[in-house]
């Protein structure tokens, strides 16, 4: 059967980047997807806005909402100390599959879990079924109309904590309006913009960081 892009993207890695070295894994992916074919990682422009925060932020546990190949999870997982735990929750189990390889490549999958499953289903779950008591950092990059709703789910089960952060990729494009208006107008969060450009491309977009003050 044909090969999908995103195998296409797990080939490159496994025959260009250095088994165990997750910095080589994400610049191979970077590599591929500037010059040959475009896929939505969060890539390397506001991938150094993601470090940068990691490592103000310094959290132990975190929630990713749409692994997608693990480009993300890996980005993350680097800059963890030892007894940090990222949970990242994949809708598709195409992708799913695609991303557990990567994040065993890179050699991460100590400190990466993939939940597979839609976040509605996932979040309510965390922190009876994923032992969670409150997340540290939280990447919103899965269904931009799914930003704001399971942003309300985390707080409605108590999942955020003073000075949790919530971080959110493509709030320009393909932009998550609804999200924007809320979180900018709720005293509960403290929001940062950071603009920058769509991953591989040299159209606008932006991250927006939210930090809940309790
Ligand atoms: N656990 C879960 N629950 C719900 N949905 C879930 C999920 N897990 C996954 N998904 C489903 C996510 C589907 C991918 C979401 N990301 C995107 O749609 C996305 C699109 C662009 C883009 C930009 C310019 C263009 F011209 C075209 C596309 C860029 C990005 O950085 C993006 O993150
Ligand atoms: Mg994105």
């Amino acid at each position: 059967m044909a090969q999908s892009k995103e195998e296409r993207i797990l080939n490159f890695v496994l025959q260009n980047a250095v088994r165990g070295d997750p910095q080589s894994v994400v610049d191979t992916i970077d590599k591929y997807c500037s010059q040959k074919e475009w896929a939505m990682n969060v890539g390397p422009e506001k991938g150094l806005i993601l470090d940068k925060i990691l490592e103000e932020t310094k959290p132990s546990v975190l929630l990713e909402l749409g692994t997608y190949c693990g480009y993300s999870a890996v980005r993350i997982a680097r800059l963890l100390k030892p007894s940090a735990r990222l949970l990242t929750v994949e809708f598709n189990p195409d992708f799913a599959a695609i991303a557990r390889q990567m994040i065993e490549f890179a050699g991460v999958q100590d400190k990466v879990k993939i939940l597979e499953g839609p976040s509605e289903t996932i979040i309510p779950q965390l922190k009876k079924k994923h032992e969670v008591d409150t997340l540290d950092f939280v990447f919103l990059d899965h269904w931009k109309d799914r930003y704001l709703p399971d942003t309300i789910l985390l707080l409605d089960h108590g999942l955020l904590r003073k000075g949790s952060v919530i971080l959110a990729d493509n709030v320009i494009v393909p932009g998550a309006p609804e999200f924007i208006k809320y979180i900018r107008n709720n005293n509960r969060f403290e929001c940062t913009n950071y603009p920058s450009h769509v991953e591989y491309m040299k159209v606008k977009d932006a991250m927006e960081k939210a930090v809940f003050v309790g």
